[in-house]
């Protein structure tokens, strides 16, 4: 029997001023009177003090302290953890997200909800602080879920070594909903195709449809595949960059929309070969206040408006599942909502993170976030495994990519403009069809056969072939025989007449058929074998069939690339920086000779002026990527000399003829004059081993500064934008700002770093000797390592090469 069990709940406060350490009063964090705002936690309480209206002693818009309001009432909120300052990222991931993850890879499907104000924390939970020095030490949950599943992945690999195949599949996906539009973070198409959305960019919207097998499935979703943690994170980080931010009274970088970051594994028990297909959610929503408190106009207001019609939608979807005599869930209200169909009520386990900023002004949203998260734990889920149909991990692999490839080949029908084309193998009725025109075709002269799709070719191919086989042009009706019979007939030698299964059967009993070698003699039309062998045809003809459709069709700015000497209607080949700066360069004559010096320097004004803030905190992460450079060049100077030791060391025990403390005089690496050197290399060793660890943390937290620093540069790309408009500055802002400002320039030097860590010049050949020598298995592979590199920069790159396409496209707006 599947039991149910109730939403968990957990309370995070954020320390109510960042700024000093700790923040508010004194060490704990919080700066409200205790009398107004208490936690207990041992019994997990949180107990506030307001009004009988639900609002505080101040009334709307904060606390008054001089209004002595009698009627305050204590009420007292219980929950499954609360965590308050200074409770870190680390604790918060092992107590929350750790214990979905692995239910996860077990066949649950697991959700977990991030929710309270803006500047409450909840992107600081999910996916990590803005860039700074703690950013790696504080990455988010989603980083360490990442991190967390390939750990899990590879014990349990370890565990099950030897039991056949790879057990294990997962994929990322990221979504992010804004203003009602579904947008996938990770499927950037390069071009702007949502202009009708109002989202910038190049990202499509994206449609929901149900499936009764899957539940609520996203349209054309990119899941990609992920083969490491690394993968994972660079694909983390490229959502990330991709996500929407808006200017905001309350928060300066706030985030206007949901986001949704899942996992998606397919797991084998390699035991008894059964496999669970689940997904764990990690959601990061917009911020809870209502719109009034923003004091919002415009673009703003309009985001607002979405976002407190999805988070009130959210209520009165738990307000009716918490309900006894519930009989209408209002899912299909919003997208968030009918994304988190599953996640909330259904055969999920479900947590939420409520995110509170303990501060007196914020009392009146802390506590309708305190509801909000009551309510949310009196809902039951019923978790339960989620068994794939299919016994086959590839099996699952391909069908999803039928699925996918299908649902592309319909979206270019759609936009063509034609309907019924055939794709799948015809039924009785459809062969029927084709059948009659392809003999009318054979028969009369003046009859065309319309072939619209290659499986449509293939069919009137295959029905030639037969009337062929049975006897020549217009062979009627009667001579049209099944592929199998024509099988059999062609087999053997056995004569033209025909034969049936029966036949077949008998031949094969007298071993008349021992050199039928075709793949439906050798394999029976229902094992997996077969089956999957089918399904990969099918690929790969979907797949011509869709490389054909989407052959790039010349458009203005395909003819102006033209024009730069690429070939008209083909796909430009991939540049590099130096040759995009100078296709970028022979492209300004064409964009009508704008004034890019000028928007140069409106850029640099910006960054003095307005923008100063946010070009301060670049800079601070430029600064930040230096030193830790030059940290992590001196620890690899360190641990070469080390290494040196090492050796030298092992090479005097090796001689044995020299004895134990002896050494070589004058040189640098020589142990003292009776010194033991078997002390001494295991003192080398062990130091070497701790350099290396070291090495490791610094390179991990390099990656993340650069990923923050490629965010900052974003963020003040967007505040540019907007600030141009707003300053009335409509003109066009064409390709050419310096763009190194922010991140480019550094591009360079940071590939140089990943190609001397590939070489071993920085320390990823000492991983190498570090295996040799003490045969450890190393936390990171330095080959893992440097394609990670690579994969990160491909990412920027991809991001950065978008940004300048989208500017140039509008040719007027500078967009990222
Ligand atoms: N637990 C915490 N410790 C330290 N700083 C925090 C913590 N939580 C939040 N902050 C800081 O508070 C600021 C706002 O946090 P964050 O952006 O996560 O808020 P949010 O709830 O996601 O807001 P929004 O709804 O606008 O996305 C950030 O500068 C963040 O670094």
């Amino acid at each position: 029997m599947v039991t149910s069990s109730r939403i968990k709940v957990f309370v995070r406060l954020r320390p109510s001023d960042t700024s000093s350490n700790g923040g508010g009063r004194g060490s704990s964090g919080i700066d409200i009177p205790p009398h107004l705002f208490g936690i207990d936690t041992i019994s997990n309480t949180v107990t506030i003090s307001a009004t009988e209206g639900g609002g505080h002693g101040g009334g709307h818009g904060g606390y008054n302290p001089n209004s002595h309001n009698a009627s305050l009432t204590p009420t007292t909120f219980q929950f499954e953890k609360i965590l308050p300052p200074p409770t870190t990222n680390s604790s918060v991931y092992t107590l929350s997200a750790l214990p979905l993850i692995r239910s996860s890879l077990a066949g649950f499907n697991a959700t977990l909800l991030t929710y309270g104000q803006t500047g409450a924390g909840k992107t600081y939970t999910t996916f990590g602080p803005p860039a700074g020095a703690s950013a790696y030490k504080e990455r988010g949950l989603a980083a360490r879920a990442i991190a967390g599943a390939f750990e899990e992945i590879n014990r349990y690999k370890t565990v099950n070594e030897g039991m056949g195949g790879t057990p294990i599949e997962v994929r990322l996906s990221c979504i992010e909903i804004y203003n009602e539009s579904v947008f996938d973070l990770l499927g950037f198409s390069g071009e702007d195709d949502s202009k009708d959305s109002g989202r910038d960019g190049g990202v499509p919207s994206l449609s929901l449809f149900e499936s009764p097998s899957a539940g609520v499935q996203i349209r054309g979703l990119k899941m990609p595949l992920v083969n490491s943690a690394e993968e994972g994170l660079n694909l983390l980080f490229e959502s990330q960059m991709n996500r929407a931010i808006a200017e905001h009274q309350l928060n300066d970088a706030s985030s206007r929309s949901h986001c949704i970051f899942t996992f998606h594994f397919t797991v084998r028990n390699p035991e008894n070969n059964k496999v669970t297909s689940s997904k764990f959610n990690i959601v990061d929503l917009a911020g809870s206040e209502k719109m009034v408190k923003t004091e919002a106009v415009g673009k703003v207001q309009r985001e607002s408006n979405y976002i407190n019609k999805s988070l009130s939608f959210l209520e009165q979807v738990v307000i009716a599942l918490a309900s006894k005599s519930r009989d209408h869930v209002p899912y299909r209200q919003t997208k968030l909502t009918h994304v988190l169909k599953d996640s909330l009520g259904g055969n999920c386990t479900t947590l939420m993170i409520a995110c509170i900023w303990p501060h007196l002004s914020h009392l009146d949203q802390s506590l309708s976030t305190l509801k909000f998260a009551a309510r949310m734990q009196t809902v039951r889920n019923k978790p339960t495994v989620n068994e794939s149909k299919t016994n086959n991990v590839a099996s699952v692999k391909l069908l999803r990519q039928i699925k996918n490839l299908k649902e592309e080949l319909a979206f270019h029908d759609i936009i063509s403009g034609r309907s019924g084309i055939l794709y799948d193998e015809p039924d009785n009725k459809e062969m029927t069809d084709i059948r009659d025109r392809v003999r009318k075709y054979v028969e009369d002269e003046t009859e065309v056969v319309e072939v619209r799709s290659l499986q449509h070719f293939r069919v009137v191919m295959g029905i030639m072939r037969e009337m062929i086989v049975a006897g020549g042009r217009g062979g009627g009706g009667n001579t049209i025989m099944t592929p199998r019979r024509e099988i059999v007939r062609g087999m053997g030698g056995v004569g033209r007449e025909e034969k049936t299964s029966e036949d077949r059967t008998d031949m094969q009993n007298k071993g008349l058929f021992s050199a039928v070698k075709t793949e439906q003699v050798m394999m029976s039309p229902t094992s997996d074998a077969y089956l999957q062998k089918k399904q990969m045809r099918d690929i790969e003809e979907m797949e011509e069939e869709r490389r054909v459709r989407s052959m790039p069709r010349a458009s203005p700015a395909m003819v102006m690339i033209d024009n730069n000497n690429y070939s008209m209607g083909g796909t430009p080949p991939a540049k590099n920086g130096a040759e995009r700066d100078r296709g970028m360069a022979e492209l300004r004559p064409y964009l009508g000779g704008k004034d890019v010096l000028g928007k140069q320097a409106e850029f640099d004004a910006f960054k003095r002026g307005a923008g100063k803030s946010q070009a301060i905190l670049l800079g601070q992460a430029k600064l930040e990527i230096k030193s830790k450079k030059t940290e992590i060049k001196s620890l690899t100077n360190d641990i070469n000399y080390q290494k040196d030791r090492i050796d030298f060391l092992m090479s005097q025990l090796r001689e044995s003829g020299l004895g134990a403390g002896a050494s070589s005089p004058g040189s640098p690496t020589s142990p003292r004059a009776g010194d033991d050197p078997a002390k001494q290399l295991k003192l080398a060793k062990k130091t070497y081993r701790s350099k290396m660890e070291t090495l490791t943390e610094n390179k991990e937290e390099l990656k993340f500064l650069q990923h923050q620093k490629a965010q900052s540069f974003n963020a003040l790309i967007a505040a540019f934008d907007s600030w141009l408009k707003m300053k009335g500055g409509e003109e066009e802002v064409v390709e050419g700002l310096d763009e190194r400002e922010g991140g480019g320039g550094d591009l360079d030097y940071d590939r140089e770093e990943a190609n001397d860590w590939k070489s071993g010049e920085a320390g990823g050949g000492d991983r190498e000797y570090a295996d040799e020598y003490y045969n450890e298995s190393p936390r990171a592979n330095p080959r893992e390592a440097a394609a990670y590199e690579k994969a990160q920069h491909a990412a920027r790159d991809k991001v950065n090469s978008r940004a300048s396409r989208s500017a140039m496209s509008q040719s007027g707006e500078w967009k990222i």
